[in-house]
């Protein structure tokens, strides 16, 4: 469409400026985010200062926060990280591919009566630069860097912005509250005190 055309980003901050003006209504069009976060074409010069690794787990690294309205990361994703199964607290999670693959795999919520294993709804392999959307409506998801020899990285958006979620038992469908952290903020690594209580991988 001329509209998305014309909405392409060609930088990052470009991306980030739109997203901006997106977020300033009060209902936003999920299709229209997702294509447009789809349409910005990586380039890892332009995301680099937030991309910090970590040797043992993903990473979560703030780079916007969408005047309140919604936080935009990077997460990175070393050799075989992966996340808990866990539901993204009543927000939209918009997931963009900047490097490497992620596998996803969606699961319903558990209900009361069943207390067995959770119920797996679909898996697929997310490639560069696609961008997934989920939300609790959708169901839960496990995210996972599955290669070996490569890193991930992905560019998550969530609104409205959210510091817990939780977490679920694969086998029981027990939950637990999680906080969420962010292992760098603007580019600047977060002091140590702030970051131990992570728990979603
Ligand atoms: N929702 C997770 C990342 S993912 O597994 O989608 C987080 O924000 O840490
Ligand atoms: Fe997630």
């Amino acid at each position: 469409m001329e509209q998305t055309e014309v909405m392409k980003p060609e930088t990052l901050n470009d991306l980030i400026n739109i997203l901006h003006k997106l977020f300033e209504a009060d209902e936003i069009n999920v299709e229209e985010v997702q294509d447009i976060m789809e349409s910005y074409e990586s380039k890892p010069e332009e995301w680099m200062k937030y991309a910090k690794f970590d040797q043992f787990r993903y990473t979560r690294n703030l780079v916007d926060e969408g005047n309140g309205k919604f936080n935009l990361m990077l997460l990175c994703w070393g050799e075989g990280h992966g996340s808990s199964i866990h539901d993204h607290t009543d927000s939209h999670c918009f997931m963009k591919l900047l490097q490497g693959q992620l596998k996803e795999t969606l699961f319903e919520w558990p209900d009361h009566k069943s207390h067995g294993a959770m119920v797996q709804k679909s898996q697929r392999i997310l490639q560069e630069n696609q961008c997934a959307y989920i939300n609790d409506s959708i169901g839960l998801h496990r995210v996972e860097n599955v290669s070996h020899t490569e890193c991930a990285v992905s560019l998550h958006l969530y609104s409205p912005p959210f510091q817990q979620c939780q977490t679920f038992d694969q086998r029981t469908g027990h939950k637990n509250t999680v906080k969420m952290t962010f292992w760098s903020k603007f580019g600047a690594r977060t002091p140590f005190e702030a970051t131990v209580s992570q728990e979603n991988n």
